[in-house]
């Protein structure tokens, strides 16, 4: 017979469950002396790694790097075990006792102490289920702090084979649900229920696409699983890299403690507004200017962007041969410039050589035009000075064409041109227009191009509305900022000007290279050094260190974008199609894991969001398609890959009262989706204001108040998005002169004097974050500010683990909040 004690007295004096839990803290100390002998091993590696290095040689400091690596990463793994190193126990009906904690422990005669949850042998911990115990008779989990077991909860699973064994309990699980929010998300290791589990061990090959509604641990699976896929396929992964994506800055910072404490330093955690280097998202756009930018038709509108001319690009271009002047026009310009896009599929700032011939092809044909090498021998007997007069009216830099030139003597008709091509490359002018014609084009230069409004409407094509021109030529304008959307533009002007083709070290310079021009090849961008140049001896690089080498947007081109082996993307519902093709070219190979709930979706054309998932998962994009980045044949697209779909459906962060606040707001929004299953009653019931509309913000100020003294952990104040009068830009950095309600300095006087605890944010940056109170202010302007307002509401109302307010001016959300 087994028995559930929550306390009782026994015989033998202290509680049933003080005598277990003092059992198991001995087997908890056992393993943590066995984690200090570890930790003493490791460090002697280290320094047995740094030893290597004094032998001096290349191959020395190869395996020093190697070793050094191996040991800090082993440091830092017994680090994190510093605190519950052991949560849980299975007894087995075979008898078989196992431990689990966050690593593996052996001792040194190899038998083992713990299992690392993500082994095969710790399934069961999170499988078993009293209608499939899979052999395990007690699951145990032990609650610890630091060093010290404190707690003990068990599930009793087969109760015909617990005979005498101890059941002890009191819904810990539930309890630690209701723990308070301290501002960042924690791991769940020792609670990972069975339907979470099968996410974290999902095949590794494929996408992982997981559904599921607020609270139902989506971000905290993806981020089990990514701990998960390091640990059992570590040279896969580890090598490659993996790639966590967040919706914005103040998501990606809520989630970052997670990783590290399950010992996974080596993900790379971005979110969508810094995903490209050098270019850095601080606003969000306002609806209607968010589905204008990531609309897929803004791909063909920055295509034409990169190969129409740039600014300031000169409209003719004059070179003189044998004294006569070879001229081309805007329109036999314009002309060979759509020739060499053509020709260069894509590639624009590589094009530029390609750029240099066509020129030289088309003055040449013109010269011969102009009467050829019969006119020059002409315009060779004229008087030199009346030349030389005319030319530098016309503001040529060189025009001579002395006598005895080492050129000048080229016979038959292909030592003519090749003497022809080599005077003219000779020419300041011809240089000079090169460069300001072709230009090396920098991604944030093109955008910023598509300020001006003729330009973008030059762009535009039939692609844009004539209405939209304007209020997106403003948001690109001047040094306006950049937005969340943005970013993924950059990437794509970025993967269509291509990399110019630069070696990866500085070359020696060529003698007497006519395109080499102030220390610069104007061709590739490269800088030439001077005669003193020497290779350099190269530095050991780590792993980590070539994982972070990406390409930067701002400084020109550098390097190549980071490919990754697994891409994992959360709050996936919200991705625009030109965010998909911005991670599609940084997981060509990769597998996916993908986290949405369609019901919170703040994207309106969800349709083509998904077409463009798919696209970025396995199939080609549109914009490089037959041939890659650098013009070469692409390698064939790679086949469609598995899919496993899994769908999450227990609440774990609402109580079940504003559980139900929120499924009348999903009534509204989209009646036919199901809620998720609250597990979690508080007794506390939600409330719901009504306010005149001039007193929200200081009913807002007073409800924070009354919270503060009602939980202890965080407060998220969530108002309505700051649009400006036009409804553009909602800002999150410093104010914007002319805006309105909620804007950030609204926002700003709101959380004025207020402890740390409390956030003030708008909706969109409420997204995956929880607290412990929610206010929400304004509920019928969330609603009503784009067609997915209602969706946005649902987010924001899902947010409070314990207490949630309400505020609104409109009666009739009260009732629709409150019946
Ligand atoms: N098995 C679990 N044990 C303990 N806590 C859990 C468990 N699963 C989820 N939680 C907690 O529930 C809360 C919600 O989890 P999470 O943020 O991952 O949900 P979500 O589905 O991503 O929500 P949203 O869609 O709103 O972003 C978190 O505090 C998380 O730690």
């Amino acid at each position: 017979m087994s028995s559930q004690v929550t306390g009782r007295s026994s015989s033998t004096g202290g509680t049933v469950k003080d005598q277990e839990i003092a059992t198991e803290q001995r087997y908890v100390d056992l393993a943590y002396a066995r984690l200090e002998e570890m930790r003493a091993d490791a460090q002697a590696m280290l320094r047995e790694g740094y030893r290597q290095s004094l032998a001096g040689t290349k191959g020395s400091l190869v395996d020093r790097d190697a070793m050094v690596h191996q040991a800090a990463l082993r440091a830092q793994a017994l680090d994190v075990a510093d605190d519950g190193l052991v949560f849980g126990r299975l007894d087995l009906a075979t008898r078989e006792i196992r431990y689990v904690g966050r690593i593996g422990v052996r001792t040194r005669d190899h038998d083992s102490l713990v299992i690392d949850w993500r082994a095969p042998a710790a399934e069961d911990f999170y499988r078993a289920t009293p209608e499939d115990p899979r052999g395990v008779v007690r699951r145990r989990v032990l609650h610890s702090r630091g060093h010290t077991v404190v707690d003990l909860e068990d599930d009793l699973l087969d109760p015909a084979a617990a005979q005498e064994m101890t059941v002890v309990g009191d819904g810990a699980f539930l309890a630690s649900l209701a723990r308070t929010r301290e501002g960042a998300m924690r791991d769940i290791v020792a609670t990972i229920q069975r339907e979470q589990d099968e996410v974290i061990r999902a095949p590794a090959e494929g996408t992982v696409l997981v559904r599921g509604a607020p609270g139902t641990g989506k971000t905290a699976v993806a981020l089990h699983r990514v701990a998960y896929l390091l640990f059992r396929h570590r040279r896969r992964f580890g090598s490659r890299g993996v790639l966590v994506v967040g919706p914005n800055r103040r998501f990606t910072a809520y989630i970052e403690r997670v990783l590290p404490s399950l010992g996974e330093g080596s993900a790379t955690l971005r979110s969508l507004g810094d995903l490209v280097d050098g270019a850095t998202a601080s606003v969000h756009d306002s609806p209607r200017l968010a589905r204008l930018k990531g609309a897929e038709t803004m791909a063909a509108v920055l295509r034409r962007a990169v190969t129409d001319h740039a600014p300031g690009a000169p409209n003719e271009l004059r070179v003189v041969f044998k004294g006569v002047v070879v001229a081309l026009d805007r329109a036999r310009l314009d002309r060979i410039r759509g020739e060499v896009h053509r020709r260069s599929r894509g590639a624009v700032n590589a094009a530029r050589g390609r750029a240099a011939d066509a020129l030289l092809d088309a003055l040449w044909e013109r010269f011969n035009d102009l009467g050829g090498p019969e006119a020059a021998e002409a315009a060779e007997g004229a008087e030199a000075g009346l030349w030389n007069a005319i030319l530098a009216a016309d503001g040529l830099a060189s025009i001579d064409d002395e006598p005895g030139h080492p050129n000048g003597n080229g016979d038959g008709s292909a030592g003519k041109r090749a003497q022809f091509d080599a005077r003219v490359r000779e020419q300041r002018a011809f240089t000079d227009f090169l460069v300001a014609w072709w230009p090396l084009r920098r991604p944030l230069d093109v955008l910023r191009s598509l300020g001006d409004p003729n330009r973008l409407r030059h762009a535009a094509g039939r692609d844009l509305d004539r209405v939209d021109l304007t209020p997106l030529a403003a948001s690109w304008a001047g040094d306006a900022p950049l937005s969340y959307q943005d970013v993924a533009l950059l990437d794509e002007i970025d993967a269509l000007l291509g990399a110019p083709p630069r070696p990866s070290r500085r070359r020696a310079p060529a003698e007497g290279d006519p395109f080499v021009v102030d220390g610069v090849n104007i061709l590739t961008g490269e800088e030439v050094a001077d005669e003193t140049w020497e290779p350099e001896m190269q530095e050991l690089t780590t792993s980590m260190e070539r994982l972070e080498r990406s390409r930067r947007v701002d400084d020109g081109v550098v390097d190549e974008r980071p490919e990754y082996a697994h891409i994992v993307v959360d709050e996936a519902q919200d991705l625009s199609p030109m965010q998909w093709r911005m991670l599609g070219r940084r997981g060509r190979q990769a597998s996916w894991t993908i986290v949405e709930d369609p019901a919170q979706s703040a994207w309106e054309d969800l349709d083509a969001a998904r077409r463009a998932m798919e696209a970025a998962l396995g199939g080609e994009q549109p914009a490089t398609r037959g041939r890659s980045r650098r013009g070469k044949p692409r390698r064939k697209a790679p086949p469609r890959r598995a899919r496993h779909e899994y769908e999450l459906t227990t609440n774990y962060r609402n109580s079940t009262e504003i559980a139900a606040v929120s499924a009348r707001v999903l009534a509204v929004a989209l009646p036919e989706a199901r809620p998720a299953r609250a597990v979690r009653t508080s007794g506390i019931e939600p409330v719901v204001r009504v306010v005149p509309e001039a007193g929200l913000a200081a009913a807002a100020r007073a409800s924070v108040e009354e919270l503060l003294g009602q939980v202890d952990g965080t407060i998220g104040l969530i108002v309505p998005m700051a649009l400006e009068e036009d409804g553009q830009l909602t800002l999150d950095g410093p104010a914007a002169p002319e805006s309105t309600a909620w804007d950030a300095a609204a926002r700003e006087r709101l959380g004025a004097g207020l402890p740390e605890r409390v956030q003030v944010l708008d909706v969109l940056e409420a997204k995956g974050l929880e607290f412990d109170a929610a206010v929400i202010v304004a509920p019928e302007t969330v609603a009503d500010q784009s067609p997915r307002g209602l969706r946005v509401l649902y987010v924001a109302v899902s947010r409070a683990t314990q207490r949630l307010t309400v505020l609104t001016s409109d009666p009739a959300w009260q009732r629709t909040l409150t019946t």
